[in-house]
């Protein structure tokens, strides 16, 4: 018999940088179209610390990185051709982080709810969980399209959480990047944060409760999590 100790709960993951390893097709696209632009290709290592905000912001940032006016790299035509080209190339080198089946399966098992509350939009994150056979692990895949407002706001979280049935005031946020860390804040959830995803600032100073190194430490993070809030609980009555 299974110990179902984490019904009631649900954990919130970010996609890019904490499922997946997704930076290798972004950056492809990214660099396709620059130099298609006649403009320098971006290194992967900086590029990785543009992802988190949606492809959008990343194509505008790498663009402008590389010499770019604002204009060019804000042309809707760009970010089309961006669109047309991750699609087909969605999950050429993207793979999910070590760990990360085994444990979704584990937390599944112990009777989470897990859902998926990302910046990429909704069909491209169906897209690449579906090709990467993660879709059956998830309660609710919801991009920035599906919720009132996007990370970082708190709403993204809350609204995610409700979309796979689950309580947002049970519910706890796994991320990579100041969006995650600052929604999870203002959505009152304790935050882990790991330190394998794409930020341009050290992941410690985004004040994060956890911080994991593995993926597989997320069981171990979310146990420490509920430790604390349930002595939180117990000296509150
Ligand atoms: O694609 C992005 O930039 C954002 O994705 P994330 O919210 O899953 O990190
Ligand atoms: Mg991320």
């Amino acid at each position: 018999m299974t110990d179902r100790d984490l019904e009631g709960w649900t954990i919130v993951f970010d996609l890019d940088g904490t499922l997946v390893d997704s930076a290798p097709d972004l950056t492809g696209t990214l660099n396709r179209l620059l130099v298609e632009e006649g403009l320098p290709p971006v290194p992967m290592e900086a590029a990785s610390t543009l992802i988190g905000s949606g492809a959008r912001a990343l194509l505008v940032h790498g663009f402008e990185a590389a010499g770019a006016s604002v204009e060019r790299a804000q042309s809707d035509e760009l970010f089309e051709r961006f669109l047309v080209d991750y699609t087909a190339h969605i999950a050429d080198g993207s793979q999910p982080f070590e760990g990360v089946v085994e444990t979704l399966e584990r937390l599944s098992e112990r009777g989470a709810i897990l859902v998926v509350a990302t910046n990429k939009r909704s069909d491209l994150s169906e897209l690449l969980l579906e090709k990467l056979g993660l879709t059956r692990h998830f309660a609710a895949i919801v991009g920035p399209d599906r919720v009132s407002a996007r990370k970082p706001a708190g709403a993204h979280l809350k609204e995610a959480v409700v979309k796979g049935g689950g309580d947002p005031e049970r519910a706890i946020m796994v991320g990579d990047a100041a969006p995650d860390a600052e929604a999870a804040r203002d959505a009152g959830m304790p935050c882990i944060l790991t330190t394998f995803g794409y930020t341009p600032v050290p992941v410690e100073t985004l004040g994060g409760d956890v911080l994991i190194d593995a993926f597989e430490e997320v069981e171990e993070a979310i146990d420490g999590v509920l430790s604390d809030f349930y002595v939180m609980r117990a000296l509150k009555f």
